[in-house]
């Protein structure tokens, strides 16, 4: 079957793991097209993933089947200056831009252009994307958006556009939650007299493995949390002391202030 041709305004982090999920699933190279002001990246992307690349917003525009809009939101009216009149009639727009909305969107491009906004994440970079997308769109352009986020991990829709803040602060930012804490953990393994290397590999194989039991095992985070803390032990210790020093407010209030900020972004 004919593949759909996949154009990215904007070749950033997020627009880099949406391509490597999508050629690591197959899609050809020569089907997805992408426009990037800077040459030293159009040249890393072209080479890495044997992508076409551009520095005309218009030319990758006029190609797609499905655009995706992936510029820092501060960046996307300018981006998308003169596009509505280069897009193909049945083109499905995704925007994956934290806070800007459809409507928004729909001023900028015009109404009849068909709109699917989502929120990915940057594990897509290694097929382990969590992303949610919201549309009103017909089926037919929901399908193809759920297509480009399919190759890159899981996908799921929401039925209200104001539910995308929570997902921004939940999914869309979450990774950089777990990184924050995978560096906490690395560096005090060092500080605790283990080498850098050694530190970092437990770090990281400690976090996929929780991660990995969080989404194969039917138990819920707590009662995978109860498993590892024996009564008076150096887990039970651990926690006690993240508990005292305000961990779990920290972070309620670092998600909370991502939707905010969120919702601060499509004002
Ligand atoms: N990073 C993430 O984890 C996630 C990001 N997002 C969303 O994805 C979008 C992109 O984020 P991210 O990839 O991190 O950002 P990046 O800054 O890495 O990528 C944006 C890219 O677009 C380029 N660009 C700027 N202006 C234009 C223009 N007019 N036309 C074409 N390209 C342009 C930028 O070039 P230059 O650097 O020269 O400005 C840059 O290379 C954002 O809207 C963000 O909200 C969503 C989910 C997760
Ligand atoms: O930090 C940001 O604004 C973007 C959106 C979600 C993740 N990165």
């Amino acid at each position: 079957m004919q593949q759909l041709t996949i154009s990215f305004i904007g070749g950033g982090n997020m627009a880099e793991a949406l391509i490597a999920g999508l050629r690591n699933a197959g899609h050809e190279g020569a089907k997805i097209w992408v426009s990037e002001p800077q040459q030293a990246r159009r040249d890393f992307l072209m080479q890495t993933y044997a992508v076409k690349v551009s520095a005309d917003n218009a030319e990758v525009a006029k190609a797609a089947d499905v655009l995706v809009l992936a510029v820092k939101p501060q960046q996307m009216k300018p981006a998308l200056n003169g596009l509505s009149a280069e897009l193909k009639a049945d083109v499905t727009v995704v925007s994956i831009a934290a806070g800007i909305s459809s409507s928004v969107l729909h001023e900028w491009l015009g109404d009849r252009v068909s709109i699917v906004r989502v929120m990915p994440n940057t594990p897509a970079l290694v097929g382990a994307g969590m992303s949610a997308l919201y549309s009103d769109a017909d089926e037919l352009h929901k399908q193809r958006a759920e297509y480009v986020l399919k190759a890159c991990g899981e996908s799921v829709r929401v039925e209200r556009e104001s539910q995308m803040h929570a997902v921004t602060a939940l999914s869309g930012s979450g990774p950089a939650y777990f990184f924050l804490m995978a560096e906490i953990m690395k560096a005090t393994g060092v500080k605790l007299g283990l080498s850098e290397e050694l530190a970092s590999q437990l770090a990281a194989q400690t976090a996929l493995g929780a991660g990995k039991m969080l989404t194969e095992s039917d138990r819920t985070a707590e009662q995978l949390r109860h498993q590892v803390t024996s009564p008076g032990g150096t887990t039970q210790a651990a926690l006690d002391e993240m508990y005292e020093m305000g961990l779990p407010a920290a972070v309620r209030k670092g998600v909370i202030a991502a939707s905010k900020r969120s919702e601060e972004l499509a004002g």
